[in-house]
């Protein structure tokens, strides 16, 4: 497999659709797609805006990608709704799992729903899409509201999705991190994430060998990062879903990514013992763009679309590329040391079309198309104002078009398959320096295999390195040449500098007072937590966690390492980067995931520590079997219903089992079988509070929600219970709201939040990309 990937997804003015008629359209399914039409064309109505927009029309035409005998079909697809899409996420046997509730049991309920005399389709798979676990559906608001079997559908959909196990992604957006390839000891990062989709997609790549109890330990790291700190928490929320301790947030413009160093065992060996700049495998550049593939549902953009966009984010994109191909694995190239990787054989069933060799900038408002070159257009600017103008070479077609395969780059239209329009181009680092790729791979391996680094007591990130060393991203204005050069310089002068003046361990850090390169950043640092610490050890003992539980990984948020509140575990890499790089600088805003949190107890006694719903997966290879209490369908039955019940409401032997155990925190297997009323495919591990003479579950409201729907076909949970006691009592005013936020609703977005002013609008809109 390829060494170093990087998936560019950029859509510029000259992302260009074409249109072709839908086959075989019978008369329903003329008179359903009327229906919706008729819905989608109020929308616009309701908004004011008309599907309409000159400057659209002119640019696209002078591109020549769509025949006159093509345009109004082409423009019609533009008009016409997205079917609802998703993705079945999660461990890929709880995706095995969903992925056969739906064919058996959603599946058949909704086959042969009629509405207004009609025959509504039920949900179907999206072919192209791996092992069938993504799916979509083209039904209206009106059917969803009405129709009991696709309610029941929706609630589905809606608690697995709170829960994270399926994710409401538009189809095309699915496609980035498929063709990437991620493995579980690839460093990976997603450089413009929220509000996380796609993170989430290569988050399940890094975990492919999770099972449905047990999260596994991936050696590589992947880093999500946007610049916007609004959108960078809303990462940290949906990432929360897939808990993993090879993870980071950070929150920085990707076009002056700093560069990030790790502790590799080489150097570890070596007399200079200094770190050095680590590579990525693996680059998701989803920069901003002018989002032309996503007009069939963003209402807005029909009013507001100019070509200016486009060019003005053309330099970003090209700034946010450059410098991240230069953090791609192995050395410092320029962007011709890549190339195009011809993907046309993966995901067969994907309908695509090639990339093009040609198309025609605009240089302004009106659409002038008119100059062949930049050389050409610039002769017309007067003197006096070139060093002001937007427009770059590279916004033309590179005179050596013809020679970089182009070809392969994928551009998907909205009518090949009912989606929106994208475009992708997979780049790939070219052999270099002696080192064939298997060499470069068994390279890695070794090291992967050695990434240990030595423990520190109370290590902390690194904070004395100074904003303006070595190794430092150039600034924003720095030109193409000069970025790839001063990445060049910095990263030769951190290998070669002498241990004293690079070596930036956690032993200084902890003597020297710290300095942080970024003051105005406020999030709490992370530091380790010591392996020895009386908290850690009174932790380990109470949660009965085995001696291989990686003690020496465990961080906390504050500066003195004190084991106060919420434990943290990391990877050894994650590690390996927190402790050489300044938390600051690279505006961490999370590393590694929960797991555990501190429970005061009353005056006198002695605190209590408790693993988190979503921690358990990390923790349970480390819990001792033997504390593990067993229970049955009928025990999980009660559990969900009831808040805290009591002790002896339970069956024999789990009554036993609770009398038996002292207060605080347990685990509970369900074992995999069948009741009377549903069927436990597999096992499932919970975590348990016990506290004098009641148990509960310890796990959100919205996990046992999808929990009950997924077992039992209807929400037995108390909360249930009480929030439909609660509409009742509101009258139908409350039901008309919750049924506004249906999905495939504009005002919903893919966390299944309500949206409400405009700006949130945008979010929409970029999520859906
Ligand atoms: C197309 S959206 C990304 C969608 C995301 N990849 C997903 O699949 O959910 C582009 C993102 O880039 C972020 N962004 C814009 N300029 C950026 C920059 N200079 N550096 C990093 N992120 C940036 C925006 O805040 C936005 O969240």
């Amino acid at each position: 497999m390829a060494v170093c990937l990087l998936c560019i997804i950029v859509h510029t003015p000259s992302s260009e659709f074409l249109y072709r008629e839908k086959p075989g359209r019978g008369k329903r399914g003329t008179e359903r797609k009327a229906t919706q039409q008729a819905e989608y064309q109020e929308r616009y109505m309701l908004e004011r805006v008309d599907m309409h927009n000159e400057r659209f029309t002119a640019y696209y035409k002078a591109q020549n990608i769509i025949s006159e005998d093509e345009w109004d079909a082409f423009m019609d697809s533009l008009r016409r709704p997205l079917p609802t899409t998703f993705r079945i996420a999660g461990s890929r046997q709880i995706a095995q799992t969903l992925g056969n509730t739906i064919k058996d049991t959603y599946i058949p309920l909704l086959h042969n729903v009629t509405f207004e005399d009609e025959v509504i389709p039920p949900p179907s798979q999206i072919p192209w899409y791996p092992d069938g676990l993504a799916w979509q559906f083209n039904v209206s608001k009106q059917v969803l509201r009405t129709s009991p079997e696709f309610k029941k559908f929706r609630s589905f959909l809606v608690h697995e999705t709170e829960v994270g196990n399926i994710s409401r992604q538009e189809a095309v957006s699915m496609l980035p991190p498929l063709l990437l390839d991620v493995q579980p000891h690839h460093k990976v990062m997603d450089m413009c994430a929220a509000p996380g989709s796609k993170t989430a997609q290569l988050l399940e790549a890094l975990h492919a060998n999770d099972t449905a109890t047990a999260t596994s330990t991936p050696p590589g790291l992947l880093i999500a990062n946007d610049s916007d700190s609004r959108r960078a928490h809303l990462l940290i929320h949906q990432s929360a879903r897939l808990p993993s301790p090879s993870f980071m947030v950070t929150n920085l413009d990707a076009s002056i990514y700093p560069i990030l160093r790790s502790m590799t065992p080489e150097k570890r060996r070596s007399v200079k013992n200094t770190p050095s700049q680590f590579l990525f495998d693996r680059i998701l550049c989803d920069v901003p763009c002018s989002g032309d593939g996503t007009l069939r549902k963003n209402v807005g953009i029909w009013k507001r679309w100019q070509p200016l966009d486009g060019n003005g984010l053309h330099s970003l994109q090209v700034r946010t590329i450059g410098m991240f191909m230069n953090f791609s694995r192995d050395s410092f190239f320029l962007l011709t040391e890549f190339d195009l990787v011809d993907v046309s054989s993966q995901l067969p069933e994907l309908i695509r079309r090639p990339g093009i060799t040609n198309w025609s900038p605009t240089v302004g408002r009106s659409i002038d198309t008119s100059h062949p070159s930049w050389a050409a257009y610039i002769e017309t600017v007067p003197e006096d104002n070139r060093a002001e103008s937007k427009m770059l070479e590279t916004h033309w077609p590179p005179s050596n078009a013809d020679t970089l395969n182009l070809e392969r780059c994928i551009r998907i239209y909205p009518y090949l398959q009912d989606t929106g329009g994208f475009f992708v181009a997979v780049l790939e680092r070219k052999e270099s320096h002696g080192l064939s790729r298997r060499k470069q791979e068994g390279k890695r391996a070794a090291e992967e295999a050695d990434m240990t680094i030595p423990e520190g007591k109370k290590l902390k990130l690194e904070t004395n390195v100074s904003p303006n060393e070595p190794g430092d991203a150039p600034s924003a204005s720095t030109s193409s040449a000069e970025l790839i050069n001063a990445i060049d310089d910095a990263a030769t002068i951190v290998e070669d500098a002498p241990a004293t003046e690079q070596s930036h361990t956690a032993a200084t850090a902890q003597t020297s007072k710290p300095r942080v390169a970024d003051p105005s950043f406020k999030e709490m640092p992370y530091t380790l937590v010591s392996p020895d610490d009386p908290a850690l050890v009174t932790c380990m003992q109470q949660l009965h966690l085995n001696s291989d539980f990686p003690t020496s990984n465990v961080l906390v948020r504050n500066p003195e390492g004190d084991a106060v509140r919420s434990l943290y575990i990391v990877n050894d890499f994650v590690k390996s980067v927190l402790a050489h790089n300044d938390y600051t600088r690279m505006r961490l805003m999370t590393a590694g995931t929960k797991v555990i949190t501190k429970q005061e107890a009353g005056r006198g006694m002695d605190a209590h520590f408790r693993i988190l719903g979503e921690g358990l997966p990390v923790v349970l290879p480390y819990i001792d079997p033997a504390t593990i209490m067993m229970a049955d369908l009928k025990a999980l039955k009660v559990l969900l219903q009831t808040y805290y019940p009591l002790c002896i409401s339970f069956q024999e032997p789990f009554r036993s089992a609770i009398d038996a155990r002292d207060s605080g925190n347990h685990v509970v297997r369900f074992l995999a079988s069948q009741s009377a009323d549903t069927t436990l495919l597999r096992d499932l591990v919970l975590p348990l509070w016990k506290s004098n003479v009641s148990i509960t579950l310890m796990v959100d409201k919205k996990v046992k929600s999808a929990l009950s729907l997924r077992l039992f076909g209807e929400d037995v949970t108390i909360a249930a219970r009480e929030a439909s006691k609660k509409k009742l009592l509101a009258g139908t005013s409350a039901a008309t709201q919750h049924d506004a936020a249906e999905p495939g609703s504009e005002h919903e977005d893919e966390d299944g939040e309500v949206e409400k002013d405009e700006n949130d609008e945008m979010d929409i809109e970029e999520q859906e990309q």
